[in-house]
């Protein structure tokens, strides 16, 4: 039961959890938190451990040493996706995320590295701190409705830096982002756990018969298909439409930019059509969870939020920080830092990425890379077209790295002179491996970063009171579905520097 058929050398596969015949480890997964039971397996096995589900080979990372042996320095081996029956029929196949390790997307890659790299993520500077006092305003005004203004915080941003035009007020009457939310609810419904691992288990069903549970919603197949078209096009010719240079004569989006820069060709278009919604339904989600993450634990630890706010006023008096003030900002930093290493919000190193596939295999918050070639690691045997995951969540808890792990505590990431400690692990939790790792992270670190200062430096985030005036309980509770995040919890926001407030609130707002 533990070698595999192409091993010539018999070398073993990694150590693992005992495999029942056929169904191999399918019923020993924690289903709707499944890096609780990898991490559990960790502390029997170690850092790699080999599992298997209904015939296939999964792999499981559980150190950051072998996650950066294997995805980052054998990337060329370690960087395919599973295929998926279903992306094909739902017309999501263009989702970079899904594609197969090859030219198509070399390509996405090099179109995302042109609009979302580095130098390009920080020419939104401007914009990321508009939709962050919008985001502000919002929260003072109507502090009930948190997770809708983080998710139009983080959907609006993307919306806007890519297409040029600004979303309404209240992401309800947004096309693109309705669209988005109909087509994931499809797709959800299509692709739950039982159907995706029967697809996975049997590739040769092809399609499913319709006497399976669930395979009547195939008959949304077209419809799912007209709707991914559209969202592909239509804010596609919106940010054509709209070419003119902004006033320090940058061009106003990227579709905008990509146009300027010259091959248009129908080929090329139709790759930063993919490009665009791939950025939209990758970026949205991730960022409104790890916001919702970081409220979460500032109304847990108020001592935090003063530290903050003194850290804020002393390096910028009673004006609004900007990126200028970054480098003096350390324990704001620090604070970034801890909520994507606190609760890692893709415990197994892949976003929610609106919802598909995240049963899949029934690896919730999980959809691996995939070898493309036969490996050896340390001795072990890693067959061709492994699942490979990464235990975020291990790696995080590593007591080694982080003594008392689960306590949130942004102090872990200073020296003790107050200066950001050379954390060889930052970023990492949240963000990826090799050559998938993810292509929107310094767009998304820039706008984490904004929202997060602008909120800390003018807000106070605190217990809600009840009729009788007593503080309502707050239980950290975190979603076991699409995305980690938190579940709904009451808080009271109020305002902690009028200048600043006032500043806000005259900033131009999108109308
Ligand atoms: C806090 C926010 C975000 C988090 C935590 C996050 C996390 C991740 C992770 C863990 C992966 C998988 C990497 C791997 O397979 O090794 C990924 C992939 C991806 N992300 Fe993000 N992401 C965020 C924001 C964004 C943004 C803003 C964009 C676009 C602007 C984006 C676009 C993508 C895309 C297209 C992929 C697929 C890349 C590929 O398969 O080659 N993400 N992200």
């Amino acid at each position: 039961w533990r070698s595999a058929s192409k091993n010539s050398n018999l070398l073993p596969l990694p150590p693992g959890p005992r495999l029942l015949p056929f169904v191999g480890n399918a019923f020993d997964i924690d289903v709707s938190r499944p890096w609780l039971t990898y991490t559990h397996w960790k502390e029997k096995h170690g850092d790699i451990v080999y599992s298997r589900v209904l015939g296939q080979h999964i792999i499981i990372i559980n150190s950051i040493e072998v996650a950066r042996e294997l995805l980052d320095r054998r990337s060329a081996i370690y960087s395919d996706r599973p295929f998926i029956q279903a992306n094909e029929e739902f017309g999501t196949s263009f989702n970079t995320a899904y594609l197969p390790y090859g030219e198509t997307l070399r390509i996405h890659r090099k179109l995302f590295h042109q609009t979302f790299g580095a130098e390009a993520s920080a020419e939104y500077r401007d914009l990321y701190f508009r939709r962050a006092y919008e985001l502000v305003i919002d929260l003072i005004n109507v502090p009930h409705k948190l997770e809708k203004h983080l998710e139009l915080y983080s959907g609006s941003l993307i919306i806007t830096a890519i297409y040029g035009y600004e979303t309404p007020p209240g992401a309800d009457g947004d096309p693109l982002i309705n669209r988005t939310r109909e087509a994931t609810e499809i797709a959800k419904r299509v692709l739950a756990p039982e159907r995706a691992a029967l697809l996975m288990a049997f590739p040769f069903l092809g399609h499913l018969p319709s006497w399976f549970p669930g395979a009547s919603d195939r008959r949304l197949a077209p419809y799912c298909r007209k709707l991914v078209r559209q969202m592909l096009d239509e804010p596609f010719e919106i940010g054509k439409a709209k070419m003119t240079m902004t006033d320090d004569g940058r061009p106003p989006s990227i579709v905008a930019k990509f146009l300027d820069a010259g091959d248009t060709s129908p080929a090329q278009e139709e790759f930063m059509k993919g490009v665009a919604v791939s950025g939209f339904v990758g970026g949205t989600e991730t960022t409104a969870s790890t916001l919702h993450s970081f409220m979460l634990a500032m109304l847990l630890h108020p001592e935090v939020q003063s530290r903050a706010l003194a850290e804020v006023n002393v390096v910028c008096g009673d004006n609004l920080p900007s990126f200028e003030h970054r480098p003096s900002l350390p324990y704001i930093e620090a604070i970034c830092r801890e909520v994507l290493r606190w609760q890692p919000i893709v415990p197994l190193g892949w976003p929610p990425c609106s919802g598909y596939l995240i049963d899949l295999l029934m690896l919730k918050k999980g959809l691996p890379h995939r070898t493309s070639q036969d490996d050896v690691y340390q001795g072990y045997f890693i067959p061709k077209g492994s699942m490979v995951l990464v235990n975020e969540w291990a790696i995080s808890r590593d007591e080694s790295f982080y003594p008392d792990a689960s306590r949130f505590d942004p102090e872990r990431h200073l020296t003790a002179e107050g200066k950001l400690k050379d954390d060889p692990l930052a970023g990492h939790f949240a963000f990826g491996y090799g050559r998938r790792i993810c292509p929107g992270r310094h767009f998304a670190e820039l706008s984490l970063w904004a929202a997060m200062v602008s909120i800390l430096s003018t807000v106070r985030i605190t217990k809600a009171k009840d009729l009788e005036g007593n503080n309502i309980p707050v239980i950290p509770e975190y979603t076991a579905g699409l995305a980690m995040q938190p579940k709904p919890f009451a808080c009271a926001i109020t305002s902690v520097n009028s200048r600043r407030e006032e500043y806000m609130r005259a900033a131009p707002r999108a109308d």
